[in-house]
């Protein structure tokens, strides 16, 4: 069996497997139909064959006959709809079965390396149906029409067996030798179309960035709405391309042929049975329509193609769902985090790189409990993938991180990142109200008006709120009834509010990446006047290119070609007269000569 045939089957028994989980009822009630519907095919075939008899023989129970044909046909007319609303529903469900499944593999892994993955990736967006066009809840419909049409197929070759035992053996074999030529060439499109993943999610990029409203501006501004146009359609035709093409004209040709041999021959047998009177008028009613119905053992073109495409789904749908899962035995018993750090946090000779390029290299550094540290070095030199380490989204590749000497990957990583409050430096303007902005720093927080007011003082949310027509309540974003925008100054108020949270429900290390690169001189003035404050107690790290906020650490480290090349206070730093020494004489050039002028 080619391994392409192999998926298929995978794929279409994970659909199988998966509907009873999906709901019980609905599947039985859905198989149960689906049988009905075969039998029901099967009975109007004998029926009508045996209306024609008793019409030839102008018998009085013609009558009898009449009414159980039209009783079948109107049953199954009535059944018809109910049979789709089930399948429909149950594809619903499916779909979104599926969607949970995926994002739960997605948000279970302890680091975010799987996002940037583009195999991870790849299979996200096939697990969504990106590939195909189809939603994977298309596969449960089309299963539902393939079981029935087969069913009926069956119905129909048991029905034409009753007439003549062998007649239906040669039908059946050729429509289903037609059904496999022309499924295998099915099964390679769809096989190539997830090879063309990486075109498809330059197309899905260029789609979102159109319909997004992150690139609104840049789009207008700099006109490139034709180009963003142009490279979706590319993309997507180039993507989409090999589903054009639906098997070679050879396969078709001599299956087709071999069908056509075979009704000729069928035909030609009934007809010499009639003439020599071995066959009647209701064995011929019943065999034409019994042949015809044995063709739904064959190649059912639009039903085969969404079931093969939608259902390619459904296993890379279950494999994200996998991500992240530790066998039990493995997980180790874990030192509790609550408190820490009482005595501080060490790198030791830490190595990191990301796939294409090595960050760091030996790098040590410690940081004390309860003071702060301010980090600073030039674009790209590891400041923000340091604190990515010490929130464990991504693992050193060498040497290790300690906390009071517990190595980090020894904790539960959810205790320890109770332990920590993070602005990210691309921390994220969520679409929510406020109170659920900075809410979502503690999510089991008390969230009411007079629970934020602390945080809202130190962050200088303050003065923001006022302004909102709802309070903490205004949705931050237009695009929703009330909502209003924030600037990116008071964008970085809510992000400073929700660490706050964090610290004031417990977390102990504070960390800061660029928490003040938005905000104007007055606003970053009025957040340092709070920074002891706003440390006191904690162990804090401060990313910054701002050496005005930087000289406030109780200790500052520079990174350097992957290492701390200079590490004390800000005196100490300017008495050594390095890089640090060079770099806050730079900053602070243009203000001296402003104030000599
Ligand atoms: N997810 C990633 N995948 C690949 N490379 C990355 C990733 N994140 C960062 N890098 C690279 O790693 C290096 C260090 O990045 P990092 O963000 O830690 O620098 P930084 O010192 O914080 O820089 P900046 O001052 O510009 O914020 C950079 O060369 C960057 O391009």
């Amino acid at each position: 069996m080619s391994s392409e045939t192999t998926k298929n089957h995978t794929s279409v028994l994970a659909v199988v497997r998966a509907l009873p989980k999906v709901s019980p009822g609905l599947t039985a009630a859905l198989s149960f139909l689906v049988v009905l519907d075969a039998l029901l095919s099967a009975g109007f075939m004998l029926a009508s064959g045996a209306v024609v008899a008793e019409l030839a023989a102008r018998s009085g129970a013609v009558g009898w006959y009449l009414a159980a044909l039209t009783t079948l046909f109107v049953l199954r007319l009535a059944l018809d709809p109910v049979e789709t609303a089930l399948g429909n529903s149950l594809a619903r469900r499916f779909t979104a079965m599926l969607t949970q499944t995926t994002l739960e593999g997605t948000l279970r892994p302890i680091g975010i390396e799987h996002l940037t993955d583009p195999v991870v990736s790849d299979r996200i967006q096939l697990a969504q149906g990106l590939n195909t066009g189809y939603p994977p809840g298309n596969a449960v419909t089309s299963l539902a029409r393939l079981v029935s049409s087969r069913l009926g197929g069956l119905a129909a070759a048991i029905t034409l067996a009753t007439v003549e035992w062998w007649l239906p053996l040669p039908l059946a074999a050729v429509w289903i030798l037609l059904s496999r030529w022309r499924l295998r060439d099915l099964k390679k499109t769809v096989a190539a179309s997830s090879g063309t993943m990486p075109v498809l999610r330059h197309a899905a990029y260029a789609r979102d960035l159109a319909i997004g409203d992150a690139a609104a501006k840049e789009i207008r501004v700099f006109g490139w709405q034709d180009w963003l146009l142009d490279r979706f359609t590319r993309a997507w035709h180039e993507g989409t391309g090999t589903a054009g093409s639906m098997g070679s004209t050879l396969v078709k040709t001599v299956s087709l042929a071999l069908v056509g041999v075979a009704h000729v021959a069928a035909f030609l047998y009934l007809a010499f049975a009639v003439t020599d009177g071995r066959l009647g008028v209701e064995s011929i009613v019943v065999a034409l329509q019994a042949i015809t119905g044995i063709s739904l053992l064959g190649f059912l073109g639009d039903v085969q193609w969404m079931l093969t495409h939608a259902s390619t789904a459904v296993p890379h749908a279950v494999a994200v769902g996998r991500l992240g899962i530790e066998p039990a035995h493995r997980r180790p018993a874990v030192p509790p985090a609550e408190g820490l750090p009482a005595q501080g946090i060490r790198l030791e000779n830490i190595s990191f790189g990301y796939p294409d390029r090595q960050v760091l290299q030996g790098l040590d550094l410690d940081i004390p409990a309860g003071t702060s540290l301010a980090i600073v070095g030039v674009n790209g030199a590891g400041k923000s993938t340091i604190v990515k380490l010490l929130s464990r989204l991504y693992e050193p590749d060498g040497g290790r991180i300690t906390v009071d000497g517990e190595d980090l990957h020894a904790l539960d990583v959810r205790a320890w990142r109770r332990q920590l409050a993070v602005v990210f430096q691309e921390f994220l303007r969520y679409e929510l109200p406020l109170r659920d902005n900075v809410g979502f720093g503690r999510l089991d927080a008390d969230r009411s008006d007079a629970a934020l007011e602390r945080v809202a003082a130190v962050s200088g949310l303050d003065q923001v709120l006022p302004r909102l027509a709802a309070g903490w309540d205004t949705p931050l974003s237009r695009r929703f009834e009330g909502g209003t925008d924030l600037s990116g100054g008071q964008w970085q108020r809510v992000a400073l509010a929700r660490a706050l949270l964090a610290v004031e429900h417990g977390a102990k290390v504070l960390i800061l990446d660029e928490p003040t690169a938005n905000l104007d001189v007055r606003a970053e003035a009025e957040i340092y006047e709070h920074f002891l404050d706003l440390t006191r107690g904690l162990t804090t790290i401060l990313v910054s290119h701002r050496f005005a906020t930087v000289r406030l650490a109780d200790r500052i480290c520079v990174l350097d070609g992957g290492r701390v090349i200079e590490y004390g206070s800000h005196d100490e730093l300017m008495a050594l007269g390095g890089q640090y020494a060079h770099m806050f004489t730079l900053q602070s050039a243009p203000f001296q000569e402003t104030h000599r002028v």
